[in-house]
């Protein structure tokens, strides 16, 4: 049977060293959300995130999008939150409404602000593996705060991404290979018959596609680790991308919920007091 990989413990952890940096951090964060209110999971995602930040000392500021919104007036919107000093962070929650290029607005956040790390700069940093602090897109992180944690070391295992959002799995598979893993990217057009060969290969298989059920325990090595990143409503309650038969064949796997979700949001408000600080740094 899996050993639990403990988001949700991990997470309140890191929280906890978040909230006491904070009691006498210099300055007070703010995190501005740019989000859809029409789109339930970023009603849900937002909420928790808010709580979670005015729990540890963050201000939140909410700029909920309309729904006819085009990606121009985004900018506008995303224009005075980059000039505005009391904002330390922008996150741009994915999905906007259907008129607007998201990955155009990532793109507009400027890269000090860009808490949640999916501009060109910050990603573009990530896949040259630039040395130094910068954000990096918060689940992926997340994943790899979550390894580390537990003692996984990724460097010369074979680890298999599902999944290329430039939310997840780019820069999922980039912080695989800064860490010295050997990474193949699997998405919609791997054949199933070539997606169960490189799973039934892998050491580490990281999940995001959206599909419950998508990864079933006969595709999975003996003892190798699984991380499900996958977030669905079925019959009202979370489930994720991996089949529960898959504990019985892996070696480690994270819940869901309570696995890679909480890290997420942990990770989301460590990189905001991180850019408040060097913020304040640069204005003295
Ligand atoms: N727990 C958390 O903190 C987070 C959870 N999530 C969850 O992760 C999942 C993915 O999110 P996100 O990346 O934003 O979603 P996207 O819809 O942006 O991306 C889904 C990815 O899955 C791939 N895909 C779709 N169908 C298949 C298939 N049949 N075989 C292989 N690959 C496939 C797509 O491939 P292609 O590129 O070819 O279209 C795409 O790259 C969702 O369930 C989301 O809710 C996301 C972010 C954070
Ligand atoms: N710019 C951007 N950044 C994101 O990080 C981002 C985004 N857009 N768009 C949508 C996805 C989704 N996402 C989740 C975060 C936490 C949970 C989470 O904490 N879930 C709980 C369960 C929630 C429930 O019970 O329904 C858990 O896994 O334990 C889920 C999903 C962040 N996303």
């Amino acid at each position: 049977m899996a050993k639990t990989l403990d988001g949700k413990a991990v997470a309140k952890e890191l929280r906890e060293d978040l909230a006491k940096t904070l009691q006498t951090a210099s300055v007070k964060p703010t995190l501005a959300v740019v989000f859809d209110p029409a789109d339930d999971g970023s009603r849900l995602y937002v909420g928790m995130k808010q709580r979670a930040a005015a729990k540890v000392g963050i201000q939140t500021r909410d700029i909920a999008v309309a729904e006819d919104a085009s990606t121009s007036d985004l900018a506008a919107v995303v224009a005075e939150l980059n000039e505005d000093p009391a904002v330390h962070g922008i996150l741009i929650q994915a999905p906007l409404p259907k008129n607007v290029d998201d990955a155009q607005v990532f793109a507009m956040v400027a890269p000090e602000k860009d808490v949640d790390g999916l501009g060109v700069t910050n990603q573009g940093r990530l896949f040259a593996n630039e040395a130094g602090n910068y954000p990096v897109a918060a689940t992926p992180k997340g994943v790899m705060t979550l390894l580390n944690h537990y003692n996984i070391d990724p460097r010369g295992k074979r680890a298999v991404v599902v999944g290329r959002s430039q939310l997840f799995g780019r820069p999922m598979a980039a912080l695989l290979l800064n860490a010295d893993a050997t990474v193949t990217i699997a998405h919609r057009y791997t054949s199933k018959e070539s997606l169960t060969a490189l799973l039934l290969a892998a050491d580490i298989v990281v999940v995001g596609v959206g599909i419950p059920n998508f990864i079933q325990a006969d595709q999975i090595k003996a003892g190798a680790v699984v991380i499900d990143v996958g977030m669905n409503l079925v019959d009202g309650k979370a489930c994720g991308d991996v089949a529960p038969a898959v504990a019985e064949k892996a070696a480690w796997l994270t819940p869901v919920p309570g696995g890679v979700g909480p890290m997420t949001i942990a990770i989301l408000l460590e990189s905001t007091l991180e850019a408040a600080l060097e913020q304040e740094k640069a204005v003295e």
